[in-house]
């Protein structure tokens, strides 16, 4: 901050120099200060950035702890307010969207140790720098919370001394308003921080109480035995604080405000507060399951309504509101069947009641779509058009987790009987999904700077921790199931099998004081390592432009992270909404690995940049890769160049064909002539050829562009029975000997062949239009599942694009 604007500040405030002088100390300690990291910085700048903010955090790391210079209250106030007012003019404001940057990848401390084993810390003691084990900080809040990158306030401890806290991950939080963080933490509202780490903060000056994990966090009710011993130096009562309620009806009188107003987990923390002082307090009891059950936090509806039906004494309304409730969560946990018998007792109530009916027949669907791997594909696809969180049954085909000793984590997926091509393995609903398209609506958009990637996240992936976060805070029995999965060579190696055992009966959950602990490094690095990037098919049509707009899409899912990378993988995984479908692309033996592609990059060189990126820190050692090994640096680089030539352009339409034979006698030449027929990079070739002879039209210029044609799909691993001759035998079929590209997605060798079709259309040629017409519907529905009407609307823009929408649906 400027001197000078601090000075008039100051006077504002009526404080005095010497407070300046203190003051200085820690403004103008700018070196000391993180190097700034700012959205709109080119790429270069940013890797500048970066680079220099890791050296800064280095630096900073090895600076011993010391103790806080004091800053006067009135200041660590006026600076909050003004982060304050910036977001409620945001809130205001009906224009643009605001970009905030944020540092991630660099270690903090989540607590384990229950509050009762901690000894309370003061500010005074506490040193900056340092996380604080063992201890816990008991603070109140004397500020109303402001969002920026985490949320924000000024605290004060029991003796009056002040600092600011900024609470990371917090449930709920992520986007929310001042409205919300106001009804959530009044001014007032009390904590106790367990092992709080004092630090420099990630950009700026002042020293924060910077939390990660919000399970770290525990709200202390007035009648906490914690507080039996605690006068607060400034007063009983924070100036402009709300008056509290101390009574079980005056919390549920203000829990039941929040719920009417769909402030769901503020009308939970006020329940809360209430079954602190009465746990036998049914209808608060009853009113949380319900905005639980609004927030997603099917565990705790469950704990919570369970205990409702139990007890002897509720009323017949009561008790079947909450036997309602409790089969709606069984449903959303996907325990179809107990969902099922809690909606047929409920009806027995309700006979009439079609809603419930609704709910039962939905169930008996889930159970099947679990048992059979049945599925409406085309049902889902279009569904998803409108709301991509779709409603499905998880399915496990012929597949296991299964010990692979050289992969990191040690594990991977294995068949467990002999797959055939196009064969569903494994049907998954998102643990969370988030689309660029959910965060727009928040007019704010975050994106993380990771430390140990060097990279910035999209903002999807910036995103997804928090997500996940408030999953498990809600769900806590689910915390084993997110950190059984890899969290990459610095933590310990995860359990052997997946998924682990899971506690029988559903956790409880309580915001004023977390089940489970999550700690957020962990955390982070399990996301990074197990995410899936890529965007769901309703929103990359072939052909045409992006549907949505989507530009980047996160989706985190539990058994699908099991799967192991190959360049030439036998499995492809596809979402449609947030449900992500695997199938098998080539036959595999029982037993034998199945594996994903984590990149589809046709270059070796690119496959191993974009495999780092994503954590693999072996080289990958599938026959693609070790072939390419094998070929040399040299004709690897040769290729690199060749290929990239090809790509910006260096071979013009205009150019005579004998420039493209040259072109790809060159590549060719960087294959060792041992070498297999797939080659990916010459595929790009074939393909540049085969568009400059379809411009000539000539027969024999035809058939050669149809040679070349095929072979681009050959190259890429296409296998069709026939499909090099069928020039002149005509006898292209598809047969169980047939195999999707192992190298590539479905998408590539679609468009190449219905650009096929259209070619063998121009000249009337309907037999072979007919014929690769089908292959392209075998390849989509093989990779995707479905049917003719399924392959019809996928491909729907492109068809547009070729005039083939008609001559498909007459011969389809
Ligand atoms: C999403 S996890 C895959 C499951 C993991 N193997 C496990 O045990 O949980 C991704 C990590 O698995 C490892 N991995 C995946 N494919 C691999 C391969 N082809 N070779 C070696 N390690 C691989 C890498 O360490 C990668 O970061």
């Amino acid at each position: 901050m400027d001197p000078n604007l601090v000075r008039d500040m100051m006077a504002q405030l009526g404080l005095t120099s010497s407070d300046f002088d203190t003051l200085r100390g820690l403004t103008s300690s700018a070196p000391n200060a993180p190097p700034r990291i700012h959205p709109g910085m080119a790429p270069d700048e940013l890797d500048t950035a970066i680079r220099n903010y890791k050296k800064w955090h280095e630096k900073d790391r090895l600076i011993p702890p010391e103790p806080a210079p004091h800053i006067p209250v009135q200041i660590l106030l006026s600076n909050h307010a003004s982060a304050r007012r910036t977001q409620e003019q945001g809130e205001a404001s009906t224009e643009g969207v605001y970009t905030r940057m944020t540092i991630s990848g660099f270690p903090k401390h989540s607590s384990t140790v229950p509050l009762e084993d901690l000894r309370l810390i003061t500010f005074a003691q506490m040193l900056v720098r340092n996380v604080h084990k063992g201890r816990y900080l008991l603070c109140r809040t004397i500020a109303p919370f402001a969002r920026m990158s985490a949320i924000q306030t000024v605290i004060e401890d029991p003796e009056g001394i002040a600092g600011v806290l900024s609470i990371y991950n917090f449930p709920t939080a992520f986007h929310c308003s001042t409205k919300h963080l106001d009804s959530l933490f009044p001014i007032g509202s009390i904590f106790a921080i367990r092992e709080p780490t004092f630090k420099m903060p990630a950009q700026g000056t002042d020293p924060i109480v910077r939390v990660d994990s919000p399970t770290d966090i525990q709200l202390i009710g007035a009648h906490s035995t914690i507080l039996h011993d605690v006068s607060w130096r400034t007063g009983s009562r924070v100036p402009r604080s709300p008056t509290m309620t101390d009574t079980v009806e005056g919390w549920k009188s203000k829990g039941n405000i929040y719920f009417k107003n769909s402030l769901w987990f503020p009308a939970a923390v006020a329940y809360s507060h209430g079954l602190e002082l009465d746990p036998n307090a049914t209808v608060l009891r009853a009113n949380r399951a319900e905005a639980y059950l609004r927030m997603g936090f099917y565990s705790g509806t469950l704990v919570d309504a369970r205990r409702v039906c139990s007890d002897p004494g509720v009323s017949n309304t009561i008790r079947e509101k909450a036997l309602y409730r409790e089969a709606r969560a069984e449903y959303a946990r996907g325990d179809y069947v107990e969902a099922e018998k809690r909606f047929k007792e409920w009806q027995q109530f309700h006979p009439e009641d079609s809603d419930v009916k609704e709910w039962i027949a939905r169930s008996q669907a889930r159970s099947k779509e679990r048992r059979t791997g049945v599925y409406n594909w085309t049902r889902l696809f279009e569904m998803s058009k409108s709301d991509v969180n779709l409603d499905v049954a998880d399915y496990q085909g012929p597949i296991e987790v299964s010990r692979f000793q050289h992969r990191g984590g040690g594990r991977g997926i294995a068949a467990t009987k002999d797959i055939t091509v196009g064969e569903l393995l494994l049907v998954s609903k998102a643990f969370v999904s988030i689309s660029s398209d959910d965060l727009k609506n928040a007019k704010e958009v975050m994106v993380s700077v990771d430390l140990i990637t060097s990279k910035a996240n999209t903002p999807t992936q910036s995103a997804v921790v928090s997500y996940v976060t408030e999953k498990i805070y809600g769900n806590p029995d689910l915390h084993d199931l997110v950190f059984g999965l890899y969290a990459g060579q610095y933590y310990p190696p995860p359990p052997p099998s997946y998924p682990p055992t899971l506690p029988c009966d559903p956790l409880p959950v309580n915001p004023l004081s977390p089940t489970v602990n999550i700690d957020i490094a962990q955390l982070e690095a399990i996301c990074a390592h197990n995410q899936f990037n890529s965007i769901p098919l309703h929103a990359q049509p072939l052909g045409g432009v992006e549907k949505d707009n989507i530009d980047s899409w996160t989706g985190f899912y539990l058994l699908p992270a099991l799967f192991n990378h190959s360049c030439v993988a036998n499995a492809t995984w596809t979402c449609i909404g947030d449900v992500m479908a695997i199938r098998a692309t080539q036959p595999i033996k029982a037993s034998e690995e199945v594996t994903l592609h984590y990149t589809t990059e046709l270059s070796y060189e690119k496959r191993r940049q974009m495999l780092q990126q994503q954590y693999m820190i072996t080289l990958c050692d599938c026959w693609l890769c070790r072939d390419d090994r094998a070929d040399g640096k040299t004709a690897l680089a040769k290729r690199e160049e060749l290929v990239d030539q090809l790509l910006q352009g260096g071979l013009r339409r205009s150019q005579p064909i004998s420039s493209f034979r040259t072109f790809q006698k060159n590549l060719s030449s960087t294959y060792a002539v041992t070498r297999g027929s797939v080659r990916p990079a010459m595929s790009l070739a074939h393909q540049a050829t085969a568009a400059k002879l379809s411009d000539r039209k000539t027969l024999t210029a035809f058939k050669q562009y149809v040679e070349e044609t095929i072979k681009a799909l050959a190259t890429l691993g296409l296998v069709v029975s026939n499909m090099e001759t069928t020039q002149s035998s005509q006898t292209l079929e598809v047969s169980e000997f047939s195999r999707l590209p192992p190298t590539i997605s479905f998408h590539q060798p679609t468009l190449i062949i219905l650009q096929l079709v259209h070619e063998y259309l121009d000249i009337d040629d309907r037999l072979n239009a007919t014929r690769w017409l089908r292959v392209a519907k075998w390849l989509v529905n093989a990779a995707v599942g479905g049917d003719s009407e399924l392959f019809m609307l996928i491909t729907a823009d492109l068809l547009d694009e070729l005039y083939l929408r008609e001559f498909a649906r007459s011969v389809l």
